[in-house]
């Protein structure tokens, strides 16, 4: 039998979910097909992000700093705390109680919506015929006007280098899986996924040491703000190489010895576990893309058109399949935009205000343009910036550390960027990326009223410095 859709997306991640609940809000028959299997067996909806990604990764987060605080902040808020244990057992568990009960929400959200969801993979055959092959091995096909490809990315093998074997050598998802802290933890790649692991495990205990091939520490971010991080995490004892390249890892009963380059001189570590996270690539398999003609970049991912529509007539694409950056809530943006298209709606994603969070300590956020790249572009620009230290309620947190740096148009005092580095700026950065998203210039921020004493003041601040008119900092004489 073969039940017809108006529409099947193929995937259930941040993408794919979405654009399908939007679909079926909007009066579309929609299918959602995902394949996902958590290590213990069991299906679920969310992808990466609420399975093995954002969420965990937040939750571990979260649960590592209270432990660290317990430990070296407690005792200045005159709280003494003896003899903190770690129980990571239960740590593990909270992890994945939070992950599951958004997993199993998004069916509820399903049936709101309208929406059948079928657990297993989803095989394009043409025609808008999809091949369904459930966990058992059942197939059905399903047919539909339109497909979606939203089948996400997965992380990147060194396979000649470090090749995982899910025991000592372990991908991101593995990384949030450990049973027991490891005693000496090796990182490859400083990225996002390195630091904040890194983070994870080296306030639990672990000595972690991250070497990144790059000579310069998180190149995306506004190097002002990377070099305030990189001397946070340093404070905190993460080893991080810069210029070192990962020759070869060697696993054996008693860990990992990893072989690297650096100064031209090869070194080499012993670890008793390795995460290797070097970038994700994009995830088409068993989607059977390439046989219908979808065409794919070089790089293997689904070319789109600004309609994210594919080579092939009724196969679109969304999320971090078709490129740019890897993050779930431009997926989101994607899925929700491609269905109401979809459905005759006009409506667009502001690939200009993208915000970018690393959930450290501090946390680093930014939206829009870094200074290097508003300059190269050829704006005549001004900065403001202003630090945490003047914050009443940063201070109130123990947690004045960091800044909050703007960037601005000199011709049309337009914000053209953002860059925070301290307490909960992943919070802040929000009011930024509205303030992009309306064009707002520094006058338009500097004449709204921000609540006292909040974390958000800082960022009103740097607004003012821009024109040397802060209340709480010295203003550079003009
Ligand atoms: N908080 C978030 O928003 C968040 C969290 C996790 C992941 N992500 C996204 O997931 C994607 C993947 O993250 P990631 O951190 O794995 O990738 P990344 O591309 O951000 O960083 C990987 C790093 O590995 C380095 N590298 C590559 N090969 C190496 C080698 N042989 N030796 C040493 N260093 C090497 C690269 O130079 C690079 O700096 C990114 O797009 C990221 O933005 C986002």
């Amino acid at each position: 039998m073969s039940e017809t859709y108006d529409l099947i997306v193929i995937g259930g991640g941040p993408a794919g979910y979405p654009c399908a609940i939007r679909a079926g809000q909007l009066g579309m028959k929609v299918a959602c097909v995902d394949a996902w299997l958590n290590h213990d067996g069991s299906p679920a909806f969310g992808g990466t992000c609420l399975n093995a990604g954002c969420i965990p990764s937040k939750a571990l987060l979260e649960s590592s700093e209270l432990y660290h605080r317990a430990q070296h902040e407690f005792a200045a808020h005159g709280i003494t705390v003896e003899g903190a244990k770690l129980d990571l057992a239960q740590m593990q568990k909270r992890k994945t109680t939070v992950s599951r009960s958004l997993t199993s929400g998004i069916k509820m959200l399903f049936k709101g919506a309208g929406v059948v969801g079928y657990e297993g993979w989803g095989k394009m055959l043409g025609d808008g015929k999809v091949e369904f092959t459930a966990h058992d091995g059942k197939t059905e096909t399903l047919t539909a006007k339109n497909v979606v490809i939203a089948t996400g990315s997965a992380p990147v093998e060194l396979k000649k280098i470090a090749a995982f074997d899910n025991d000592k050598i372990v991908d991101s998802w593995g990384a949030l899986e450990f049973d027991a802290v490891p005693g000496k933890l090796g990182v490859i790649g400083a990225g996002v996924i390195g630091v904040e692991l890194g983070s994870v495990w080296s306030r639990l205990g672990a000595e972690v040491t991250i070497l990144e091939a790059l000579p310069n520490f998180l190149p995306m971010v506004d190097e002002q703000v990377a070099k305030e991080a990189l001397k946070h995490y340093k404070k905190q004892g993460l080893d991080i190489k810069l210029g070192a390249k990962v020759a070869s890892a060697k696993a054996d009963k008693k860990g990992v010895a990893v072989e690297y380059e650096l100064d031209g001189k090869t070194e080499t570590m012993q670890f008793d576990k390795l995460i290797v996270a070097v970038g994700r690539r994009p995830f088409t398999d068993k989607l059977g893309a390439q046989e219908l003609g979808v065409k794919l970049t070089d790089r293997g991912f689904v070319e789109v058109d600004s309609n994210y529509k594919t080579s092939v007539d009724g196969v679109y694409a969304v999320g971090d399949v078709i490129g740019g950056a890897m993050l779930a809530h431009k997926g989101i943006e994607e899925g929700v935009v491609l269905a109401e298209r979809l459905a005759g709606h006009a409506a667009t994603v502001n690939y200009n205000a993208v915000p970018s969070v690393i959930y450290t300590t501090p946390e680093v956020a930014w939206v829009g343009k870094s200074e290097k790249q508003a300059k190269e572009e050829g704006f005549e620009i001004k900065t403001g910036v202003s630090s945490f230290a003047a914050s009443g309620r940063a201070k109130a947190l123990e947690q004045a550390v960091g800044f909050v740096k703007v960037i601005s148009d000199v011709k049309t005092d337009r914000i053209l960027g953002v860059h925070m580095v301290g307490p909960y700026v992943s919070e802040m950065i929000a009011e930024s990326v509205l303030a992009l998203e309306y064009a707002a210039t520094t006058e338009d921020v500097a004449l709204t009223m921000h609540a006292h004493p909040t974390l958000a003041e800082t960022f009103h601040e740097a607004v003012l410095t821009v024109d040397g008119r802060a209340i709480h900092g010295i203003n550079k004489k003009k």
